[in-house]
């Protein structure tokens, strides 16, 4: 695919996160396709994983105009990346990565392979330094917020929640009082529903404040891109549009570019999971031998933790269901590991006969498999999404950040599936399976089936999606008649 000669060449940038990497590099095939020059921006951390576990360097080769280039994320190599730790790469981002992201780009070695300087740069919405960047050697910025609609719009909010005393949470608050200061959510977003960040007594706390800031950036970016389709988040999308009104709806991204590569040559096809982790696929031969729609999936992403304890109630739920499931149980998803060795033997037998566990799995192929019935999931936008477009209804069990949001519109606005957020005991979570996979089925199948069918049209010729990625493009390349770079 050879790139035009007058085509714009876009850095793109994303939170070093499998969540954030994973659709920003759909988003860097995609633009890619569409003909523009692409220099895609790795911690050296992700890269090394991505090469390890992906065919990455392939898929990309046949864009002359596509390079990866990498940065340090300032952490130690041992750091883990994960749980409460996550947080602390923000930190040395600003310290160490800005300064140098700065050189970079002023020093031309971010320039295209053929010399070309940066016309535009995609950023993660969750860091606003390369706006400020951006801004100091004039080269626009388009944010991406890898998040849904909805929890970017709460996010927005927490200043006016702040104001109208809705937050800092009181002390013996009852979670399930209404939140009336986020415009459209009155009738039935709760306390219980915001980020986690917002549970804290003190305003002053370090994330709650960096969520909120970051959030508020975004208008200062030329434009804003989001992972998700008018016909799911229509509503919301009209309040961010108040604030940021060039607003790119794109997604589901994983889904447009399958569209788009279906029409392609068989090396331009070739599609993998854009995985950090090993993918074990030893887990769709056992798939193959299961019922039609009979296995729950379970996984929480790439940045969860839990207890021993989170890990053995969820386990006796699964197991005391007495339905089939497969679980992608990665290798630090378990805080401690004293007890090893000691499972147990109902728990050894149930999974056994009816259970598979492997680190980590071929998602979307997992969740477009004919014997999953229904996913339990940590509500991480991308499962969401991916879910969605598979019809899988879900089980949602939030751990932290825009995925208690996500949880509340899942159950109560979509109607896809039910909200398990902050409880996380055995009899529940056998009684949600039985009702996600048995009662309740047809209910959650029916609403997700049509989500499923309208995500599907927004990806295709003449679909919103569709629509507004052309769009983009046509912005993107508009820039690069307007700069005499
Ligand atoms: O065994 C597995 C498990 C997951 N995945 C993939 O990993 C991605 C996980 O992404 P996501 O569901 O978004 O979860 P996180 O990895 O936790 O993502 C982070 O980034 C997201 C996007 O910003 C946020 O919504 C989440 O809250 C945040 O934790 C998805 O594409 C999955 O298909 C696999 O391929 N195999
Ligand atoms: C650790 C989390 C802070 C916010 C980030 C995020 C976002 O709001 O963009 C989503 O999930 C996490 O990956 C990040």
């Amino acid at each position: 695919m050879e790139p035009e000669s007058k085509a714009p060449h876009v850095l793109i940038f994303p939170l070093p996160a499998q969540g954030h990497v994973n659709s920003m590099l759909n988003l860097a095939q995609l633009l890619s396709l569409a003909g523009l020059n692409i220099t895609f921006l790795n911690t050296n951390d992700n890269h090394n994983r991505l090469v390890l576990h992906t065919n990455i360097l392939h898929r990309f080769a046949c864009f002359p105009g596509f390079q990866f280039k990498t940065i340090q994320d300032g952490l130690p190599v041992d750091h883990p990346r994960a749980g409460d730790h996550f947080m602390e790469l923000f930190e040395s981002l600003k310290l160490v990565t800005k300064p140098i992201f700065r050189e970079m780009l002023c020093s031309g070695q971010l320039n295209s392979a053929t010399g070309q300087s940066v016309t535009c740069i995609i950023a993660d919405g969750i860091l606003s330094f390369p706006i400020d960047v951006g801004n100091e050697i004039g080269i626009p910025v388009i944010h991406f917020r890898t998040i849904s609609a909805c929890s970017f719009w709460v996010y927005f909010c927490i200043q006016d929640m702040i104001e109208a005393g809705e937050l800092p949470i009181r002390e013996n608050e009852d979670m399930d009082c209404l939140i009336r200061s986020v415009p459209g959510m009155e009738t039935f977003f709760r306390i219980r529903d915001l980020p986690s960040f917002c549970r804290v007594s003190n305003l002053a706390d370090p994330n709650l404040q960096y969520v909120s800031n970051m959030t508020r950036q975004s208008p200062r970016a030329h434009a804003l891109i989001l992972n998700t389709f008018e016909d799911l988040e229509g509503p919301v999308l009209s309040h961010i549009r108040t604030k940021c009104p060039k607003t790119y709806t794109i997604g589901p991204l994983h889904e447009i570019l399958k569209s788009k590569l279906e029409s392609k040559t068989t090396l331009l096809q070739s599609r993998s999971p854009n995985s950090l982790f090993e993918v074990d696929k030893s887990c769709m031969v056992w798939l193959d031998a299961q019922p039609l729609k009979s296995v729950i999936y379970v996984s929480f992403g790439s940045i969860t933790v839990m207890t021993k304890e989170e890990l053995m109630e969820l386990w006796y739920g699964l197991v005391n269901s007495k339905k089939r499931f497969l679980w992608a149980i990665r290798p630090d998803l378990v805080t401690q590991k004293d007890g090893e060795g000691q499972i147990p033997l109902e728990l050894v037998e149930g999974t056994k006969d009816r259970g598979y566990m492997v680190g980590w799995v071929p998602q979307e192929e997992v969740l477009a498999h004919e014997a999953v019935g229904g996913f339990l999931t940590h509500s991480g936008w991308n499962s969401t999404l991916e879910s969605i477009v598979a019809g899988v209804p879900m089980i949602c069990w939030p751990y932290f950040a825009d995925q208690q949001t996500n949880s509340r519109f899942v159950s109560e606005v979509w109607k896809l599936g039910m909200d398990m957020k902050d409880v996380c005991d055995r009899i529940m979570i056998e009684k949600m399976v039985n009702h996600l996979m048995e009662e309740t089925r047809e209910t959650f199948m029916k609403s997700v089936t049509e989500k499923a069918r309208l995500a599907k049209e927004s990806v295709s010729e003449g679909g919103s999606s569709y629509y507004n990625l052309d769009h983009l493009i046509k912005d993107i390349r508009l820039m690069s008649m307007t700069t005499t770079k």
